[in-house]
């Protein structure tokens, strides 16, 4: 006979990923469980917006790549609809010069990058494309309802030892064994990883992969905000939202009047002043739990719940509606000045990561900025701008609004991901993000937590952890 579902599911966050796990599990375990999804912040987490003169821009999670499968189809199910996020065209900044400048002339830039990087642009792009290629396999697994014990374990399915091994080197190392020259790791590699992760080259290869995938074209967002994906999450899923900190969780024996003892989790929550508890079946972790992120205490576990010390990388996103100084990055006239996005190299004496210009959350990117015009532009800087350093940026500007992030982990090749498992029915989403922080990761971390939960609490052993996955699917339709 097929186990009696759960009564009670805890899922604590309601970003991408618990949203995710909440519309999985829903679907798993049927109408009956009851879902209480805890937030103690705004719904969409990571995925937020900032207002400037009644518009919305992104001031989180942005892009969202074509091969995005998950977010894709969350899009078309909940009813919502994509703009196109064309980052315009790009330049390369040292701190002295444009060392790289892109054309609105395909077959120019062609040119220009054969002319100072020889064919390593497009070695780069073949070799991104083949791991994104194995990482498309991780859908069909999915479909077919298989899951994974470790995140080690689904990278290991996606491509063997190889794949497995991208994740415990660094990216410098990868791409130097490959011969790519230092000037094109310097000038090109490095400054993709400052703007999508804060760091350099000594990221692990996998997410320096999907990093460079930020480079392919395609790239799409959600109109009206990607955080409307995981608010249309929730209520799909039919779930209860928690507006409350979660502070514990201690696994307790509840008797009932008939039946036997069952284990249960405790949660106690806070919300506003006052404290409760509530018991569930099977909970689910979906945010990073270093202390400053979640300040989770799991009480009288044995062996004791591991402690997490995940370092996140503070950010600082910066919405800025001004006329842009161009004289610091090009002495020429401000009317020629036609790039959308400027990235910089690892120079210590710059003070941004990245400036890009950006439209609302209703909009598509128009990638062309006029020069004479106020725009807004959207900076990433490890700390807040200071007003002289915004006047050093701006010829002139009105608004100034930021938002502060811990936002991704610090990478530390080689990676050890902590474990999904906590306990016997206690699940950690956000384990994922050591291997790639982004969306679609965190949705396929709620998709796989959601299947493994099931599969465990049915016993369906045979669904977890299969070997040679990509062999056996092959011949399936
Ligand atoms: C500035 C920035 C730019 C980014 N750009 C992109 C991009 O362009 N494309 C892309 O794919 N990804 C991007 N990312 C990464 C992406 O946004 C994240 O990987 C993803 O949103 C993480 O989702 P999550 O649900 O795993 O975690 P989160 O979004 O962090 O959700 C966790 C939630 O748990 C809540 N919470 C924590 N502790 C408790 C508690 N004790 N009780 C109750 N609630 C709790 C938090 O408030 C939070 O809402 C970006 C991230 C940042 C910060
Ligand atoms: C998960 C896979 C296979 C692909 C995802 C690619 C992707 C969208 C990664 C996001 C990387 C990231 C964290 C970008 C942050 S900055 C984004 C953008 N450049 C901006 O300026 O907002």
């Amino acid at each position: 006979e097929p186990r009696a579902p759960p009564e009670n599911i805890a899922i604590i966050g309601a970003g991408i990923g618990g949203t995710s796990a909440a519309y999985y599990l829903r679907q798993k375990f049927g109408n009956d469980v009851k879902i209480d999804v805890f937030e103690k912040g705004e719904v969409g987490g990571r995925l937020a917006t900032v207002t400037m003169q009644g518009q919305e821009y992104e001031s989180g999670g942005s892009v969202i790549h074509p091969l995005n499968l998950h977010m894709k189809r969350f899009v078309k199910d909940l009813g919502l609809s994509a703009v196109q996020s064309p980052s315009g065209l790009v330049g390369v900044y040292n701190g002295e010069t444009l060392v790289y400048e892109e054309n609105s002339w395909f077959i120019i830039n062609m040119i220009k990058l054969i002319w100072h990087y020889g064919f390593q642009s497009l070695r780069m792009h073949m070799w991104v494309e083949d791991i994104l290629d194995k990482f498309m396999r991780i859908y069909r697994y999915q479909s077919h309802d298989y899951a994974f014990s470790s995140v080690e374990k689904l990278l290991h399915s996606l491509g063997g030892d190889d794949y497995l091994g991208l994740f415990n080197r660094s990216l410098l190392e990868t791409l130097q064994k490959a011969g790519f020259s230092e000037k094109f790791l310097d000038e090109i590699i490095t400054p993709v990883m400052r703007i999508n992760y804060g760091q350099t080259m000594d990221i692990n290869g996998f997410v320096g992969a999907v990093s460079m995938s930020c480079t392919d074209p395609g790239l799409w967002a959600v109109k009206g905000g990607n955080k409307l994906v995981c608010s249309r999450l929730l209520k799909a899923s039919k779930s209860n939202l928690i507006s409350g900190s979660v502070m514990s969780i201690e696994e307790k024996t509840r008797t009932k009047q008939t039946g036997n003892p069952t284990k249960v989790y405790e949660a106690v929550y806070q919300t506003g002043s006052e404290t409760h508890s509530a018991f569930y079946d099977i909970v689910l972790l979906a945010t990073p739990l270093n202390r400053k992120m979640s300040n989770i205490t799991f009480l009288n576990f044995d062996p004791p719940i591991e402690e997490f010390h995940q370092y996140y990388e503070p950010l600082v996103t910066t919405l800025i509606k001004g006329q842009l100084n161009s004289t610091v990055f090009t002495s020429r006239a401000l009317d020629e000045f036609d790039l959308g996005t400027v990235l910089t190299t690892d120079n210590p004496d710059l003070f941004i990561n990245s400036i890009g210009f950006v439209s609302s959350v209703e909009e598509s990117n128009n990638p062309q900025p006029k020069a004479d015009r106020a725009h807004v532009w959207k900076i990433f800087s490890a700390g807040p701008l200071t007003k002289e350093q915004i006047l050093k940026l701006f010829v002139s500007y009105d608004y100034a609004v930021k938002r502060s992030w811990l936002a991704y982990p610090h990478y530390t090749p080689p990676e050890k991901c902590p474990s999904i498992i906590l306990h016997d029915r206690l699940y950690y989403l956000n384990g994922m993000e050591v291997a790639a922080s982004a969306m679609e990761m965190s949705a396929v971390a709620g998709y796989n937590a959601a299947l493994l939960a099931y599969h465990r609490w049915n016993g369906h052993t045979h669904m977890i952890d299969q070997e040679d996955l990509y062999e056996k699917l092959k011949t399936e339709l």
